[in-house]
């Protein structure tokens, strides 16, 4: 059992041996990179357990100095920030704040790399059932997956946008950037969503190292996803009840230069988990499956 107390204030971190000796569960907390610590015999308990504790540790305000840090022995918190301010769009005097853990050390806790894979194509041309198939096969490995569906996010987070370019453009940002930190966490980021506009792609592709955003084009012909109509939206587009449908009356401009393109032209062109597969052996084979 682990007892943290603040997320500031640290006046003392207590836990069991060999758990605290080890720091992988202070590390999987994500406050301290931990060599030695006091040990602390007894404490009414009776078992005859070690325990271990963290003295003497000051708080931590993150706003007031270039660099926070409590200090005992070789046990260091800190968290630093860039004490200069900046603006970003509409927000003024922000600065960023670094913490000690880092992508790195997420990424050797769990294993993999941290990338978005960002799959784009027209309504109806198996994005979600890709991105199910592809989150299905990497659990099954051990590796930690997250999605971000287009029509889900809809549903909370970018409720308030419509179908028109700059809503969707918005759209595209927004997924772009929370996929940016899950990417950040050490997640497999799977952002499955119509995305039709180049450019809106090629910013969130700017957000990551290079390498990190990979994209994959569900290229199917419109007359298959129409065929297809899952959600009866190409009936009601084509009947005008919907306008400015994807690939109706709407533009989608396929990616020129992406990482992965899967085509389904005819009837066996690859069930979901060929699909899957197929995206799985790339990130196999640059590395993403392992840390
Ligand atoms: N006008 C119009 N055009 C395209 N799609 C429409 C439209 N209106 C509603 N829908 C439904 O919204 C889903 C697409 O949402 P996205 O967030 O992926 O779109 S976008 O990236 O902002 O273009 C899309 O889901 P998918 O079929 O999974 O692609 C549709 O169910
Ligand atoms: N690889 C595939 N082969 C055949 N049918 C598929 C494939 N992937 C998806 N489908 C079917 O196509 C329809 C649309 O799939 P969906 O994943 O909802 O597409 P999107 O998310 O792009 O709108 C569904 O009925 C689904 O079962």
């Amino acid at each position: 059992m682990i007892a943290v107390q603040g997320a500031w204030a640290l006046p003392s971190i207590s836990g069991t041996l060999p758990e605290l000796e080890s720091g992988q569960s202070l590390k999987r907390l994500g406050f301290v990179n931990v060599s030695k610590f006091d040990r602390v015999r007894g404490g009414g308990g009776g078992g005859g357990g070690s325990s271990v504790r963290l003295l003497s540790l000051k708080p931590i305000k993150a706003m007031e100095e270039s660099t926070a840090s409590a200090v005992n022995d070789s046990a260091t918190i800190s968290c630093k920030s860039i004490r200069q301010s900046s603006t970003f769009g509409k927000s003024t005097n922000v600065m960023w704040h670094k913490s000690s853990v880092d992508k790195l050390d997420r990424e050797k806790l769990l294993q993999q790399k941290g990338c978005v894979i960002w799959i784009t194509g027209l309504s109806g041309s198996g994005k979600s059932t890709l991105a199910c198939a592809l989150s299905h096969s990497l659990h099954s490995r051990g590796r930690l997956t997250y999605i971000l569906d287009g029509d889900n996010c809809r549903h909370g987070l970018n409720c308030n946008l419509s179908f028109k370019a700059e809503d969707r453009a918005e759209n595209i940002r927004r997924i772009g950037e929370v996929a940016k930190l899950f990417a950040d966490a050490g997640v497999i980021c799977i952002a499955s969503l119509i995305s039709p506009y180049r450019k809106d792609r090629d910013a969130c592709r700017s957000l990551l190292p290079e390498g990190d955003f990979i994209e994959v084009f569900m290229d199917v012909p419109l007359e298959v996803c129409e065929a297809r109509d899952s959600k009866g939206l190409y009936k009601l587009a084509r009947a005008g009840k919907i306008k400015g449908f994807t690939g109706i009356d709407d533009p989608y401009e396929p990616p020129l230069n992406c990482e992965i393109v899967l085509q389904q032209k005819g009837k066996n062109s690859g069930s979901p988990c060929d699909l899957a597969e197929t995206v799985t052996s790339y990130l196999d084979a640059k590395g993403y499956l392992q840390a």
